[in-house]
């Protein structure tokens, strides 16, 4: 029997989402708008609130619970859960993957994460790590949605036996979502993202906690005044915990050390205030302003 349509066929044939919330539901949501990532959609969800969800903003053929049998057929699993779960859930769905199937995750942090999966590997299943540089501070599967990733990264820490095929198949996966994709060493990569993303997020959680640590009156001025410094930090702040307690635990080093740089960069700019150092104060504002001139120029602001 022919097909007589003219869709092309898609990536795969049958795609596993592990942890279908923000990052997870956006690729099914894509997968589901496209039909050229996979034709088949399994999402598997510890949560049964969150199963529920799912089928109903139907961007998954089958939604289980069972993670071991939603991954026997999959030409390719990916998992989108907090880091700190990646190595109990790779320990239960590996050995139930088929030969030849693809893995992937989608973990913010990387060397903690391909440790905690190293153990359960297998030769005949490769493992593509990655992470796509797009997100919110909302989570779950109503968070997500099929544009996420358009004209966002996605950093791929292909592991040095990963056969070229299974990293371009990852690779296209990505591009599908409407991301740019770059490859990367996995410690290069926490090191980047502990400056640009993790770095951050501690800053915004801890500017956020000095607030409501203040004196009662003082905290309700900060609700009633808060100006857009503050209030941008809130965004990033309002995140979850337990995603971002993993990101911190798992990329430990990496985070403390671009922390120290910049206690040491805040120390040098109290005391430009202190003595009046104008010229310095100056050049610092100039540098702010010029990396959010590059980010809009990049598009990525
Ligand atoms: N939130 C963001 O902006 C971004 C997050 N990431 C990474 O992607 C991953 C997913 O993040 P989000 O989608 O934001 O998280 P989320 O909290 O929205 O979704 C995680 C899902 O995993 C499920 N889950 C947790 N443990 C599970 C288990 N053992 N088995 C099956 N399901 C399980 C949860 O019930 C939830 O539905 C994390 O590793 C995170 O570091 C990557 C890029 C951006
Ligand atoms: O909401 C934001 O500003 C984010 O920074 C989202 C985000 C969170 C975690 C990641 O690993 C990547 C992107």
């Amino acid at each position: 029997m022919t097909d007589s349509s003219d869709a092309p066929t898609p990536l795969f044939d049958t795609l596993v989402v592990i942890g279908p919330g923000l990052i997870g539901a956006s690729v099914l949501h894509r997968a589901r708008r496209d039909r050229t990532i996979a034709r088949r959609l399994i999402a598997v969800d510890i949560n049964p609130a969150f199963r529920e969800r799912v089928r109903e903003l139907g961007i998954a053929d089958e939604v289980t619970g069972d993670a071991a049998a939603a991954v026997a057929d999959a030409d390719c699993v990916m998992l989108c859960v907090p880091v700190g779960a990646m190595g109990e859930v790779a320990a239960t769905v590996i050995p139930a993957m088929k030969p030849g199937a693809i893995l992937t995750d989608t973990g913010s942090t990387k060397v903690a994460v391909i440790e905690a999966i190293r153990p359960f590997l297998r030769p005949d299943v490769p493992y593509v790590p990655a992470h796509p540089m797009a997100g919110t501070e909302y989570s779950g599967p109503d968070a997500g949605f099929a544009t996420l990733f358009d004209n966002r990264w996605c950093l791929l820490t292909p592991l040095p036996d990963n056969a070229p095929d299974s990293v371009e198949a990852i690779t296209t996966l990505w591009q599908l979502c409407g991301a740019r994709t770059r490859d990367m060493t996995p410690e290069h990569h926490d090191r980047v993202c502990a400056i640009v993303s993790h770095l951050p997020h501690l800053l915004a959680f801890t500017i956020c906690g000095t607030a409501d640590d203040l004196a009662d009156e003082t905290r309700s001025e900060v609700l009633e005044f808060a100006a857009s410094g503050f209030r941008d930090f809130t965004r990033i702040a309002a995140s979850d915990p337990i995603m971002w307690r993993d990101i911190f635990l798992s990329n430990r080093e990496a985070i403390l050390e671009m922390l120290s740089r910049f206690l040491e960069d805040a120390q040098a700019m109290a005391r430009a205030i202190r003595w009046g150092d104008s010229d310095y104060i100056v050049d610092r504002i100039e540098r702010g302003r010029s990396i959010r001139r590059s980010l809009l120029e990049n598009r990525q602001a």
